[in-house]
């Protein structure tokens, strides 16, 4: 391939075919550094997420993609030598602010992890324990109808609609990572962090996920760290590419693949390193 071609990577041109709308920005990073001890993970990122559109983390393994990710809901909190400067609002509320409730925020903003990691739980305690802890549902019969909901918006309803108490830890990979993601639909979340969420799976249970992130798209904010760039490009409209640190490149999926404005954004998409 030459330097001026498009690389072989289809995208969602929805966004090119239709008029521009409005967005409704969910999350604003703004000058956001991370130091592990004194390495500095991640330089000035300044991003918006919005609402409307499924937004994906690309770059080489080790540019900061995942760390960024965790900043967005202060899961950085965990690593004891990680410290993040900058700004970070969901709808304009400051989350590193010391009013913060750490476990509301983490229920607004859910994460979904790379590998399932369900509770070894029956099914339906998966999805009903945040609602419970989070005090949801006053009655059984609404935990219920909350699980019913997760279950079926996460496209697990009816696979597992008659065994709702066999484990959790006893589904297929795909099945488990459509609970994890039920289970954070549970919490009525605004924003859905999503890490390499199909890096364990296969092509079936990925391309399974794939749809479901598109029937997500709108309800809640979405965004998916990936390594896999058609991926990234089926799933996602806007595209943010980070390169040590930086992010180099933030714009609409079909522009980044096919006509990225920087140089190390085009070397990485035409697959020249990474
Ligand atoms: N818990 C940690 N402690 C110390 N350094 C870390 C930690 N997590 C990540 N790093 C470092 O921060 C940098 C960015 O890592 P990060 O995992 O965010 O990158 P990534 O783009 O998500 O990589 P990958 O695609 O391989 O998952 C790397 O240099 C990594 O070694």
């Amino acid at each position: 391939m030459t330097d001026t071609q498009a690389p072989a990577v289809r995208t969602d041109n929805t966004e090119r075919a239709t008029p521009k709308r409005e967005t409704h920005i969910k999350m604003a990073a703004r000058d956001v550094n991370v130091f592990y001890g004194t390495s500095h993970a991640i330089r000035d990122v300044s991003i918006d997420v919005d609402m409307e559109n499924v937004t994906a983390f690309i770059g080489p393994s080790g540019c900061g993609k995942s760390t960024f990710l965790r900043t967005l809901n202060r899961m950085n909190d965990t690593i004891p030598i990680a410290r993040v400067t900058g700004d970070i609002t969901l709808d304009g509320e400051d989350i590193y602010s010391p009013d913060m409730d750490v476990v509301q925020l983490r229920a607004r903003v859910g994460m979904v992890f790379q590998k399932p990691n369900p509770f070894p739980k029956s099914i339906y305690e998966n999805v009903a324990y945040g609602p419970r802890i989070h005090g949801l549902a006053p009655a059984k019969r609404d935990l219920d109808g909350i699980v019913e909901s997760a279950l079926k918006r996460a496209g697990l309803w009816e696979e597992v609609k008659d065994r709702l108490d066999d484990s959790g830890t006893a589904l297929s990979g795909g099945q488990q990572q459509r609970l994890c993601i039920a289970r954070a639909i549970a919490v009525d979340p605004e924003v859905i962090l999503m890490d390499e969420p199909c890096s364990a799976l296969d092509p079936i249970a990925t391309a399974k996920i794939e749809e479901l992130i598109h029937a997500l798209r709108g309800k809640y904010a979405i965004v998916i760290v990936t390594h896999n760039m058609q991926q990234a490009a089926r799933v996602s409209q806007k595209t943010a590419f980070f390169h040590l640190g930086h992010l180099v490149e933030y714009g609409e999926t079909s522009e980044i693949f096919t006509n990225p404005r920087e140089e190390r954004t085009k070397d990485y998409i035409t697959g020249r390193y990474g």
